[in-house]
């Protein structure tokens, strides 16, 4: 199969390296998520003078401009497509919203509606470079994964793919990355105030990213020898 040359210079250390960059991003943008209440208007299936709602109008019409300027998939190394945004999508404005906002209205609309396609973005790049972590971990040890690929079974390709130690060790630093990033700067006294609640964040990391990033690494891998 036609390789990417990219693929080959990907290593497991230097796409580990990208995840713990790609965590600045995503607490960076739910910090200034965090700066706006739920805003409840913006998800209202009708918003004045758009169609659908403001979020829906907000991402259609971002990402149709983005598209223009950036080719998707430019690193896809098969045919297989993978994509979960849907889920991200329901996770992010049913489970994980609710528990980082406050309750309240304060007008902001179109910021509001605006971080959240960031927050989305920033949680659907994160996720979907389990094809590049799956790529290299296959690439590494063809002779563990292509038996499991051939056999098609997910519970042994996601057993090859998991390290317990490694997920551990992201938990606990975004954690601590929230708490840095996120914590009120005054020139006194600044204990323990923090702009986004770093347990909401390793939280966040423990129950959706991680095993979505899994899922999609798994699903590449069921894909990689057809
Ligand atoms: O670092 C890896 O090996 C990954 O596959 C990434 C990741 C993660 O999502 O952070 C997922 C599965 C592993 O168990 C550990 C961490």
């Amino acid at each position: 199969m036609e390789k990417n040359v990219l693929a080959n210079t990907l290593t497991l250390d230097s796409v580990r390296e990208s995840l713990i960059r790609q965590e600045d991003t995503v607490i960076f943008y739910l910090i200034e998520r965090a700066k706006y209440p739920i805003n409840s208007p913006v998800y209202h299936p009708s918003f004045a003078g758009v169609s659908g709602s403001l979020v829906d109008y907000i991402v259609k019409h971002t990402e149709a401009l983005q598209s223009k300027v950036t080719i998707e998939e430019l690193f896809q190394f098969t045919g297989a497509s993978i994509n979960i945004n849907k889920t991200i999508w329901d996770m992010y404005f049913n489970q994980l919203l609710p528990l980082f906002v406050s309750e309240g209205n304060d007008g902001n609309y179109v910021q509001t509606a605006t971080c959240d396609l960031q927050c989305l973005q920033a949680l659907s790049r994160r996720i979907h470079y389990g094809k590049f972590v799956a790529e290299v971990k296959f690439m590494d040890a063809p002779e563990d994964y292509g038996p499991a690929i051939q056999a098609q079974n997910r519970d042994a390709l996601m057993e090859l793919l998991t390290f317990k130690s490694v997920e551990e060790m992201v938990k606990q630093r975004v954690k601590k990355k929230a708490m840095v990033f996120g914590q009120e700067v005054c020139l006194g006294d600044s204990k323990g105030k923090y702009k986004v609640d770093p347990s909401v964040v390793s939280r966040l990391y423990e129950e959706w990213v991680m095993p979505l990033t899994k899922k999609v690494q798994v699903e590449y891998l069921l894909c990689r020898l057809d």
